[in-house]
């Protein structure tokens, strides 16, 4: 199969990252006989620095002829410490989900026998984790309007849901769960954001359609406690943008780094496949950065062009590599020799 995919390393850890999972993703399609052609595009600061946008036409055309994007990280300390500055990378990000219509967010959630000691959790609370958090991606808070008031005194947010936007993302939820263990939790703020009632509201009438699937609803606060008291119960999990992006941060922490996390930004027509965690300054250049997020990106990209058995062995080569303790520092236990972010990828690569 000839397979054609939009590569956006973006800013800090991001071109390491995607250096590893293209190397995974090249040894995989040489296994299996397949063509992969990248295109390489501008985002965030690097894409700011070039052109003075963080999302040109030009990356939003070769995303959207693409087969599937890979997506690094972006952001910079030049921008997180001015807020005054007028145009910033983390804008890219979202115009590019807006514009490719990459409405659900799917961020898969587990922990790995070798690691279930890295988490600070008990290892007895956190093995066997497996849920996946659907967060909606192109509305909300996000996406309402913002500013500041004529005399520089008071700024504003507007977190704002319509329903369709709403069911759009539960279906995705629904169908997701009805696939798996069939339990559905739908998490909001009812007892105080209007936002949060329409949620509820829509998911109760949205359930009907689902009877094999049993929902449940909680508080984002309570929900906050609950996945990292007892992250075995959950099995799908789906919320609002903001809840959802701040929710899976905590959850890494059960898989033992942020650095082990991957996701799917799934829209009508664009496929997007991106790590949840961001562009690690402090980490740029040196090597040390966990590629696996990115590689477990790779996977999720492969198994959504239909190729399951790839994706499978990509799986399988990251087992592996956990199993021989080839991992990079963010992993290792006290005394344990770590790897660099190349040698990770190399070990991955060859376990293919
Ligand atoms: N999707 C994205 O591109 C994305 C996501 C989050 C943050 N950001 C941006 O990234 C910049 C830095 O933000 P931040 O520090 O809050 O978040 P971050 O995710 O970049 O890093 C937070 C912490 O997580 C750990 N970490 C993250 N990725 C890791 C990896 N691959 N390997 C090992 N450890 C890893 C590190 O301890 C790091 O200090 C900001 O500009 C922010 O806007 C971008
Ligand atoms: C960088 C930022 C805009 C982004 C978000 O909040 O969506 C990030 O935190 C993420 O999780 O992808
Ligand atoms: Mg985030």
């Amino acid at each position: 199969m000839d397979i054609n995919i939009a590569l956006l390393p973006g800013d800090g850890i991001g071109p390491e990252i995607i250096a590893e999972a293209t190397k995974v993703l090249d040894r995989t399609a040489a296994k299996f006989g397949h063509r992969i052609r990248y295109t390489e595009a501008l985002v965030g600061a690097a894409a700011i620095d070039a052109t003075g946008n963080p999302y040109p036409d030009t990356t939003h055309c070769i995303c959207r002829e693409a087969d599937a994007v890979l997506f690094g990280a972006i952001g910079d300390p030049k921008y997180d410490n001015n807020p005054k500055a007028k145009v910033r990378p983390e804008q890219g990000l979202l115009r590019m989900r807006k514009a490719l219509g990459l409405f659900a967010n799917l961020r898969p959630v587990t922990v790995y026998e070798p690691l279930v000691d890295r988490s600070p959790l008990k290892a007895d609370v956190v093995r066997g984790t497996d849920f996946i958090c659907v967060r909606e991606l192109t509305s909300g808070i996000y996406f309402g309007r913002q500013g500041r008031d004529r005399h520089d005194t008071r700024a504003y947010d507007t977190c704002t849901y319509t329903i369709d936007e709403i069911e759009q993302v539960l279906r995705v939820a629904f169908r997701l769960a009805g696939t798996r263990r069939r339990h559905l939790t739908v998490v909001d703020k009812a007892n105080v954001l209007e936002t949060s009632r329409m949620w509820r509201e829509t998911a109760q009438r949205t359930a009907c359609e689902y009877p094999d699937v049993t929902v449940d609803f909680m508080f984002v606060d309570n929900a906050a406690m609950q996945i990292i008291r007892r992250p075995t119960d959950f099995d799908v999990i789906v919320t609002e943008n903001m809840f959802g992006d701040i929710l899976t941060d905590e959850a890494s922490v059960i898989s033992g780094s942020l650095g082990m996390l991957s996701s799917a930004s799934i829209g009508a027509k664009c496929a997007l496949f991106e790590p949840v965690h961001g562009s690690y300054p402090q980490a740029a250049g040196k090597d040390i950065a966990n590629p696996m997020a990115a590689v477990l990106s790779a996977a999720l990209l492969l198994e959504h062009l239909g190729l399951g058995a790839e994706g499978r062995a990509v799986r399988k080569a990251i087992d592996r590599t956990l199993a021989a303790g080839v991992v990079t520092e963010d992993l290792t236990a006290p005394g344990q020799r770590s790897y660099r972010t190349s040698a990770v990828g190399d070990f991955i690569a060859a376990q293919i």
